[in-house]
């Protein structure tokens, strides 16, 4: 039974292909409270509240992946989650109009001071000219990333009369045309700008973006929304510009740290706040849940998923494409690790034919995670295994040739090692299935699966035959047996297809026979 712990509120039509499903117990706890379970689940859904770190990713040695059901990841240690070989996703553009919608909502509060009116008149009140605003009709607004969220508050300022002015030094300029706003550098917008909204995510670069130093590049009198993510605008940095009277006002849906506690800008009454509600509505916490439920259901039934943060992303029709190779590529890494029991330094991978024209990022992870996957101790999946190999000082390389050398399709894989260097080509025939078509340095046709027997010996007569009586007297079965030679009367080898693995001392005994130079198990 598949397990999955969902540790923030979620829609419960969101979560229904999950909960339908017979084979997948749901738990809906915080972490808290199955702290004696951790170690059981197998996928962590999350909204913005619960922290995944790398002690809970510890905590959580059977997790596989972690669905973040919303858009910000920034709770979640995607490094640790990466070497650990947890899967991360998250459902982009579910909350989108929803928080599109919000930013638009805090900016008709903020400069109409709906909220400050809302409790005067709760309060008996009737003051009116206390709460003069100003139109955004006319006025200049600047946004600040222009993702799915800022270029939908842009559409919506534009249908009100505004005047768009967006820096994102990763905008391109044909998409900034054809939504026909005036894209400017951080100083021009600042400059410019009667109003400015954030959007984008929190990272090295975003931290402190509007601190001190470009505050003070604002108009006075600008007004400030931050629905993205708290510490993008400085907090500090606001409470000064806020007292000096530079900042007309300010609308926040989120802070440094939440809850903000007794922060000192809930006393100004010129800043109006929300409890990061940006995508709390049915409609976006229905989106976000569903498409983090059907990808986990994907993921756990091995299919590709599209929006992983820490893997290639792959489409349902490249996946089916690359399937046969990504599954060829992870038995070539498996029989070549075990071939070359020795220190490694590089990976050489060739892909001929019709295979690379393919996405083969993927094909080369499965291999480099079959490769490794004798070698380390933890878990190595596609989703760490580039990391690893890396780690462990194992360069790696992709070639492609258009000419697949009489196969229509093929990967060859050279593992240059301490002592020797190893060469294997391998190919996928449809209807027929995996076949190695060359091993060190031999032709010869055999399919990577099951307990296979390696026997590198010299082409004399009766090898075949006192390889099979040993394996015969020791009850161990054949299944197939390809042979391979480089000239009659020179090297020569045998690869076994048996009915079980061998012991050791059968492996002894095969070693001691005059004229048998390797003997290597190999188990895929
Ligand atoms: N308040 C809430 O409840 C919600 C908040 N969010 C937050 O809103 C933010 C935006 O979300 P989306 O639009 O969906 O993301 P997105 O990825 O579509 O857009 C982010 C944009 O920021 C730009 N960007 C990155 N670094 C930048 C920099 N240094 N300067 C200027 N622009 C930069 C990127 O090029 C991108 O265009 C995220 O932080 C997300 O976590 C999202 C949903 C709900
Ligand atoms: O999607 C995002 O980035 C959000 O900030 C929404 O957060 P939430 O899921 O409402 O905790």
């Amino acid at each position: 039974m598949v397990r999955i712990l969902v540790s923030d509120a979620m829609s419960e039509e969101g979560l229904a292909p999950l909960l339908a499903d017979p084979t997948i117990e749901v738990v809906q706890k915080k972490v808290t409270e199955v702290e004696n379970e951790l170690d059981t689940f197998d996928a962590l859904l999350v909204r913005s509240a619960t922290k995944v770190t790398e002690q809970l990713l510890q905590n959580m040695p059977n997790l596989k992946i972690v669905g973040r059901a919303g858009v910000g990841v920034d709770n979640i240690d995607v490094d640790a989650a990466t070497r650990y070989g947890v899967v991360v996703i998250n459902a982009p553009n579910g909350n989108t109009i929803s928080t599109a919608e919000h930013t638009f909502a805090m900016m008709a509060s903020l400069v109409r001071r709906i909220p400050q009116a809302h409790i005067s008149v709760k309060s008996r009140e009737w003051n009116r000219s206390a709460f003069v605003g100003v139109e955004l009709f006319g006025k200049h607004l600047g946004i600040i990333g222009f993702g799915r969220i800022g270029s939908e508050v842009a559409k919506r300022a534009r249908a009100f009369g505004m005047h768009v002015h967006v820096y994102d030094p990763f905008l391109t300029k044909a998409r900034a045309e054809k939504i026909g706003v005036d894209v400017c550098t951080l100083d021009e917008l600042l400059a410019q700008a009667d109003i400015i909204t954030v959007h984008t995510p929190l990272t090295k670069e975003t931290k402190g973006l509007l601190g001190q130093k470009n505050l003070a590049k604002t108009k006075k009198g600008v007004y400030l929304i931050n629905c993205a993510r708290g510490g993008i605008i400085d907090e500090q940095a606001l409470v000064s510009f806020l007292e000096n009277g530079h900042v007309a006002g300010v609308a926040l849906d989120v802070f440094e740290q939440e809850p903000p506690g007794d922060h000192p800008l809930l006393s100004f009454d010129n800043v109006i706040v929300t409890p990061h509600l940006g995508a709390s509505t049915i409609e976006a916490q229905v989106n976000v849940a569903t498409q983090v439920a059907e990808e986990v259901l994907k993921f756990l039934q091995g299919k590709p998923v599209t929006s992983s943060i820490n893997l290639p992303t792959l489409s349902k029709d490249v996946y089916e494409k690359i399937q046969a190779f990504y599954t060829l590529a992870r038995k070539m890494g498996i029989v070549a690790s075990q071939y070359m029991s020795e220190p490694v330094q590089e990976i050489a991978i060739t892909y001929s034919g019709s295979v690379a024209d393919l996405e083969t990022t993927f094909i080369t992870r499965s291999l480099l995670a079959g490769f490794l996957k004798p070698r380390v101790a933890s878990t190595v999946n596609e989703v760490n295994a580039a990391m690893i190999a890396k780690e462990r000082g194992i360069a790696f390389s992709e070639k492609f040739s258009a000419n697949g050398n009489d196969y229509n399709n093929s990967i060859t894989l050279t593992v240059y090692g301490e002592n020797k260097t190893f060469t294997m080509k391998g190919t996928h025939i449809a209807h027929y299935g995996d076949r190695i078509v060359h091993f060190n340095g031999f032709a010869i046709d055999f399919a990577p699966e099951g307990h296979l027997l390696y026997i590198q010996h010299h082409d004399k007569p009766g090898m075949i035959g006192k390889v099979g009586n040993i394996l015969g007297d020791h009850q161990v079965n054949i299944a197939t047996m390809q042979v391979g030679r480089q000239e009659a009367g020179g090297k020569a080898i045998m690869m076994l297809s048996l009915d079980k693995p061998l012991d050791d001392a059968l492996v002894e005994i095969l070693e001691k026979i005059d004229d048998i130079d390797v003997v290597k198990r190999l188990e895929v």
